[in-house]
């Protein structure tokens, strides 16, 4: 059985619908202080780095550990999950009419040591949303998208957000499901 290094409804959920044996434990990682040590670096290397801190954090004998984490960019600018409503609100203003990247990196740790890492984007592409919409969307979704990068649930309301997305959706819902399974069937933890 797997460690998930993830306080993550979104990926329990995935690996649950997977059929993956997984025990979930939340990771002590000061993700703004690894993020402030890292400027200048690229999302996917800040979104690798994060996954595996949350991998590395766990120890877990000789059990495989999986840590992931997902943050947005937007015109260069990087987004993580909102503290409250209004800067929700101020993130969807300034997401309006423009292209998103969703970069979701994973990892596995097993001994203390990083076994595999992989890093995934996806592009979704928002439209201009109005202020009504805004406050509509918000009077929905909201707290429910607190713990959600980029402010939305794609499985829920978040859709409406979108014109076009372009790339895995397990990416967009936060993980890229596809190579971890590979890589657990690689390692032993999924049959072949
Ligand atoms: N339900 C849902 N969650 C999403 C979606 N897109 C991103 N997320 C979640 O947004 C969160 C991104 O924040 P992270 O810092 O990577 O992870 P976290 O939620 O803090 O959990 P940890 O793995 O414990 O760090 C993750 O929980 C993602 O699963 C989506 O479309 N739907």
């Amino acid at each position: 059985m797997i460690v998930l290094a993830s306080k993550s409804a979104s990926r329990r959920a995935m690996l649950e619908a997977a059929g993956v044996a997984f025990e979930a434990q939340a990771a002590n990682v000061d993700e703004r202080a690894i993020e402030a040590g890292m400027e200048g670096a690229r999302p996917d290397q800040v979104a690798l780095a994060l996954a595996e801190a949350k991998a590395l954090a766990i120890p877990a004998d000789e059990r495989l550990v999986l840590g992931s984490d997902s943050l947005v960019v937007v015109e260069n600018r990087r987004f993580d999950k909102p503290e409250n409503r209004e800067e929700a609100a101020e993130h969807l203003r300034f997401f309006s009419g423009k292209a998103m990247q969703l970069h979701s990196a994973a990892a596995l740790a097993r001994g203390g040591e990083i076994v595999w890492r992989h890093p995934a984007v996806a592009m979704l592409f928002t439209r201009e949303l109005s202020e009504d919409f805004i406050t509509a969307y918000l009077d929905a979704e909201w707290p429910a998208v607190a713990g959600c990068v980029g402010v939305f649930r794609i499985e829920a309301m978040g859709v409406q957000l979108f014109e076009r997305i372009e790339g895995d959706q397990f990416t967009v819902l936060g993980m890229p499901l596809l190579p971890v399974l590979g890589a657990l069937r690689d390692h032993g933890e999924l049959p072949s």
